[in-house]
């Protein structure tokens, strides 16, 4: 019989990365023993590891699946005819450019099309053959995946859900994800894409190499930005369904392959071990900011990083939110600087307005791309309103980045390549550029230094041109422009 798949609320369990252990019938899971002669109940005990055996303690991943048939029994894999132009694995070919990229809303298509017809690579570095590198796709489906589930060999899926709830039917048991969550689906994993309320739409990056991670925190502390308990993953839950044709699919460097089989894969009776997917909701994130004055880097709101696989090289890719907050920084320009990075930034749209783009061609479910050392920043009527230079109404005191917007982005260390499907999508917003183009000069040598700038450093300046260096507080001090000098 199977275990009902509750419509209602579902049960998970918090944590991250820990030994999880769940079974859908008391006593399912062998006692003291990985794989006894016989399992209780009759089933079949199956590994599914996420690391190399040999990986150290603190990166190993594996868990152990008590099954009511083994996944091996399957016809034999047949290559799908899958428009290959729309999902690919490799990216030693693909197009760079120096020009900043954005995609108007991805639609979605008329025709059927479920969620793995329904992915569209955009770009990405390395390659799944030599586990090394990303890729970050679109989906957009009206149908869910009856009768098939998909396991990805190329790596680990962190999906972001634009709009549409999905029910993530997996081994392990359901995932409900909405927009504002995410969801991890870790390599090999098998899982099938339910919509829970019409077409869905949304961001996948995919990483060809190691795990996802929590981002170390420093000076912050034990707390803040994504906490381990916010983590939810699911319990044990199984269906015995047999006589039926179900498919199976496996992504293998980037290419589809179909088994048929007749019963359905998501046969788990129970289950334990630490490679376990899971969902988080954004609203749990912690943001930390300043409080006194200047903008800080975008990494203080990491949510998942992907450590390289040398100690102290760069990430693989993080994953980073722009979350509602307040901005309370003072004598500061508020919004995202102008900058030009060494990492590069593919940046998606959940909910609302983006902070650095009022142009209205950044919307939910476009996107935008800039590569290593792509200037960017904000556009001109941002810049103009931030700076105070237009009289739209510069907030200085404390204001809330309403709970209306949630902007997300992927930062890359290698950078990634376009696809040619991406290039020539017609969501390519050709006059991106134009955004910019507006940036007039407010260069004006007879104003004086320190416009706008530290209150101290003004006040030091006008003291120098009073002759006194009187400090803020009230003491005399030697020297000029110390609090310039440092
Ligand atoms: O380009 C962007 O909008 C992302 C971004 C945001 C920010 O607050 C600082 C730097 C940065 O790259
Ligand atoms: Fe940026």
């Amino acid at each position: 019989m199977a275990a009902a798949a509750a419509s209602t609320q579902l049960k998970y369990q918090s944590g991250f990365g820990n030994e999880f252990s769940s079974e859908a019938l008391p006593g399912a899971l062998p006692e003291g023993q990985n794989n006894p002669k016989t399992c209780p109940y009759g089933l079949y005990a199956e590994q599914l590891s996420g690391t190399h055996f040999t990986a150290p303690r603190v990166a190993n991943r594996r868990s152990w699946l008590y099954r009511i048939r083994p996944s091996v029994t399957h016809e034999p894999f047949h290559p799908v005819n899958f428009p290959n132009e729309s999902l690919t694995a490799d990216f030693t070919a693909g197009t760079v450019t120096p020009n900043q990229l954005r995609w108007r809303p991805f639609p979605v298509p008329p025709e059927p099309v479920d969620w793995v017809r329904g992915l569209f690579t955009l770009c990405g570095a390395g390659r799944a053959s030599t586990k090394e590198g990303f890729a970050v796709h679109v989906y957009a489906a009206n149908q869910s995946m009856d009768n098939s589930a998909l396991a990805n060999a190329d790596g680990d899926f962190l999906i972001v859900p634009q709009q549409g709830a999905l029910r993530l039917k997996t081994e392990f048991g359901l995932l409900d994800v909405a927009p504002g969550e995410i969801a991890v689906i870790p390599r090999g994993v098998r899982f099938a894409v339910v919509l829970h309320n019409g077409a869905a739409r949304g961001y996948v990056l995919e990483v060809f190499q190691g795990h996802f991670a929590l981002p170390d925190l420093g000076p912050i502390g034990a707390n803040g930005l994504a906490n381990p308990r916010d983590f939810l993953h699911p319990v044990a839950w199984y269906e015995d369904i047999e006589g039926l044709s179900y498919s199976v699919l496996h992504k293998l460097e980037g290419h589809l392959f179909v088994a048929a089989q007749s019963f359905s894969p998501f046969n788990v009776v129970a289950w334990h071990g630490n490679y376990v997917p899971y969902k988080y909701d954004l609203a749990r994130f912690c943001p930390m900011n300043a409080v006194a004055f200047d903008h800080p880097d975008p990494s203080i709101f990491t949510v998942l990083t992907v450590p390289s696989y040398t100690q102290g090289a760069p990430p693989t890719a993080d994953f980073v939110i722009f979350p509602p907050r307040w901005l309370v920084a003072e004598h500061t320009f508020r919004p995202p600087y102008y900058h030009r990075n060494c990492a590069s930034e593919f940046m998606g749209l959940i909910k609302g307005q983006y902070e650095a783009k009022q142009d209205g061609g950044f919307l939910p479910g476009g996107a935008s791309l800039h590569l290593c050392m792509t200037p960017h920043g904000p556009d001109t009527a941002t810049f103009e309103r931030a700076a105070g230079m237009a009289d739209l109404g510069a907030a200085e005191g404390p204001a809330h980045l309403g709970h209306e917007t949630l902007a997300f982005m992927f930062e890359t260390t290698a950078i990634p390549r376009i696809t040619p499907a991406a290039l020539s999508c017609p969501c390519v917003d050709r006059d991106y550029y134009k955004c910019w183009v507006g940036l007039k000069s407010h260069f004006d040598p007879t104003s004086g230094p320190n416009m706008t700038s530290h209150p101290k450093i003004q006040e030091a300046g006008a003291a120098k041109a009073t002759g006194s260096t009187a400090a803020a507080d009230g003491t005399a001090s030697a020297g000029n422009g110390s609090l310039l000098s440092g």
